[in-house]
């Protein structure tokens, strides 16, 4: 059975909602009987999930950016989700999909904020290309404050093979690029919609680009030339929200 870490107050907390079967065990830091660290203990007691007391150096030794505070969970690896996993997703939807997709982000940070943002907007599912893209490293989870572990994020194999799949199927794809014409608030995101989101270094590549069926930029004020991807990411997503309301 493959393992794997999820820490951090929030992460650990989505997972106990969502998916509370694969935790194997609870590491709480020593000492720390606050509030905020006692409904794990109690879940755990319930749950009759083995807890462990570790003092802060172990537990700082064990997650590498030592920014655990003070609950960690071991636990089965989450299921994979694939192409076929999305099109069944989207063959169930009730409302029309909203979905997100990075073409290359690399930063496990960025991956993590853009997951986040993307729960918060209610997007359905996140499509990234399985080679080339950060994967949900223990740093992604924890700044993706939970979302991670509720929100299904699908590497493909082709991405454009699966961007022209899901044209086919009438979702509308908007990739975002600061020199597009066509103004983000301008732009119809009402309906089924992809958001596609460029790499941090390149932005969209070539044929990402070329099977967008348009090009929308977010209005900069300044000097600077482009947006961290994920603050971009939250711009078009809640733009879409508020049209989609
Ligand atoms: C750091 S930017 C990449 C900059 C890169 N040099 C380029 O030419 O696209 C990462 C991604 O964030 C999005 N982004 C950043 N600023 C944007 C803006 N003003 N309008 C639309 N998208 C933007 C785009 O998807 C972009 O590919």
């Amino acid at each position: 059975m493959k393992t794997e870490l999820i820490y951090g107050l929030h992460s650990v907390q989505a997972l106990l909602k969502s998916a509370p079967q694969r935790i194997r065990k609870l590491m709480l830091l020593n000492g720390r009987d606050d509030q905020k660290l006692q409904k794990f203990v109690s879940f755990a007691e319930r749950e009759e999930i083995p807890l462990e007391r570790w003092s802060r150096a172990k537990l700082d030794g064990l997650v590498a950016d030592g920014n655990h505070q003070g609950v960690v969970a071991e636990c089965e690896r989450g299921e994979l989700h694939d192409e076929a996993f999305l099109f069944a997703l989207l063959e169930r939807l009730e409302q029309p999909p909203f979905l997100l997709v990075l073409d290359g982000v690399t930063d496990p940070h960025n991956l993590g904020a853009c997951l986040r943002s993307a729960e918060a907007a209610g997007v359905h599912a996140v499509i990234v290309p399985k080679d080339n893209s950060a994967s949900l490293t223990g740093v992604a989870r924890k700044v993706a404050c939970g979302a991670a572990e509720v929100l299904p994020l699908i590497p493909v194999t082709n991405l454009a093979r699966t961007l022209n799949k899901l044209r086919d199927q009438g979702v509308w794809l908007q990739g975002a690029a600061g020199e597009a014409t066509i103004d983000l608030y301008q732009a119809d995101l009402k309906g089924p919609l992809g958001i596609v989101m460029g790499a941090e270094g390149d932005g969209l590549r070539r044929l990402t680009r070329e099977t967008c069926d348009g090009l929308i930029s977010i209005p900069m004020a300044g000097e600077v030339s482009s947006l961290n991807v994920s603050v971009a990411t939250g711009v078009c997503l809640f733009e879409a929200v508020r049209q989609r309301r």
